[in-house]
């Protein structure tokens, strides 16, 4: 559908309700086969923001374009991937029943035994959908999202409440989706989670992005360094030009006689970045 356009273009995107701005004036664009996080703390926007992309929600203002369309467009139902919890199963009926179920329902669908594999429910293919673990069951929801062979997919925190083994194969089936050269919108609150995925990520606060970029160039423009002052102690600085400061740190403790110990030079986490921005508008 529409190529040559970003499967994602949001610009100037708000949002009301009532007396509550829960997104105030939001751009972002994501390109075809990104995969793009959405961060920031409760309350943020970031649910109001995919339910307004995937069309079940009116902007007030703004542009928003999904695969070059409104999101209201009825034509992108068929290009774009939503993972409801647990909302598409009958609870008689096998996965692969399941799936298949769903698979009708699309002009061109993944085959059936595909989606099993690419969500990781080989093995419990033939289980009825009521006995299924908790995290086998979100992968039945990944599946259904994925049977129409859609372009673009939306992942609202996908693996809240996960076990680490069901997070991992949860990431293995995002990564295969973008191996597959799908697009992917991301929300989540971890935030390994986002630097494991992502090619790009924004925080958003109180409905305003902070921040955004890959999620290790964030906070690339500041480097900690940090050393074992002579009587032990930690000392660190935050510099834009950390060789620079080495310079002068190191000049100054040979003129001392000393030496730095432990020195290293890092550069902040996507956690750490995250942290210092949402806590300094909090
Ligand atoms: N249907 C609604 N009616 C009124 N207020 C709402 C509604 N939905 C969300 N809000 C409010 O809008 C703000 C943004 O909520 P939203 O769910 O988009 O945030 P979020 O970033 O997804 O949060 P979380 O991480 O907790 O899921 C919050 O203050 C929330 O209380």
């Amino acid at each position: 559908m529409t190529r040559g356009v970003p499967a994602i273009e949001v610009t100037g995107l708000s949002k009301a309700y009532g007396s509550l701005a829960a997104l105030r004036g939001v751009d972002f664009t994501v390109a075809r086969g990104e995969v793009f996080g959405l961060l920031g703390p409760n309350g943020a926007g970031k649910t109001t923001c995919v339910e307004v992309l995937e069309g079940y929600r009116q902007r007030d203002s703004g542009e928003v374009r999904v695969l070059g369309r409104d999101p209201g467009d009825r034509e992108l139902r068929a290009h774009v991937g939503i993972v409801l919890q647990s909302c598409g199963t009958y609870p008689h009926l096998t996965v692969r029943e399941t799936v298949a179920h769903w698979a009708a329902m699309y002009p061109r669908p993944r085959q059936v035994n595909e989606v099993l594999a690419l969500a990781g429910l080989d093995d419990c293919a033939d289980r009825r959908a009521r006995r299924l673990s908790g995290g086998q069951a979100r992968r039945l929801d990944f599946a259904l999202a994925l049977v129409g062979d859609p372009e673009l997919i939306f992942l609202d925190e996908p693996t809240t409440g996960f076990d680490p083994a069901a997070r991992r194969a949860a990431w293995d089936v995002i990564r295969a989706l973008r191996d597959l050269g799908k697009t992917v919108l991301l929300t989540t609150h971890y935030l390994d989670e986002a630097q494991a995925l992502a090619d790009r990520v924004a925080i958003l606060q109180d409905g305003v992005i902070l921040a955004e970029g890959p999620p290790d160039q964030l906070g690339a423009s500041r480097y900690r360094v940090a050393w074992r002052s002579a009587d032990g102690t930690l000392e660190e600085r935050f510099t834009e030009d950390p060789t620079a400061l080495l310079h002068t740190l190191t000049a100054e403790a040979v003129a001392r006689g000393e030496s730095l110990e432990d020195l290293s030079v890092t550069r902040p986490s996507l956690e750490d970045v995250y942290l210092e921005l949402t806590e300094a508008v909090a």
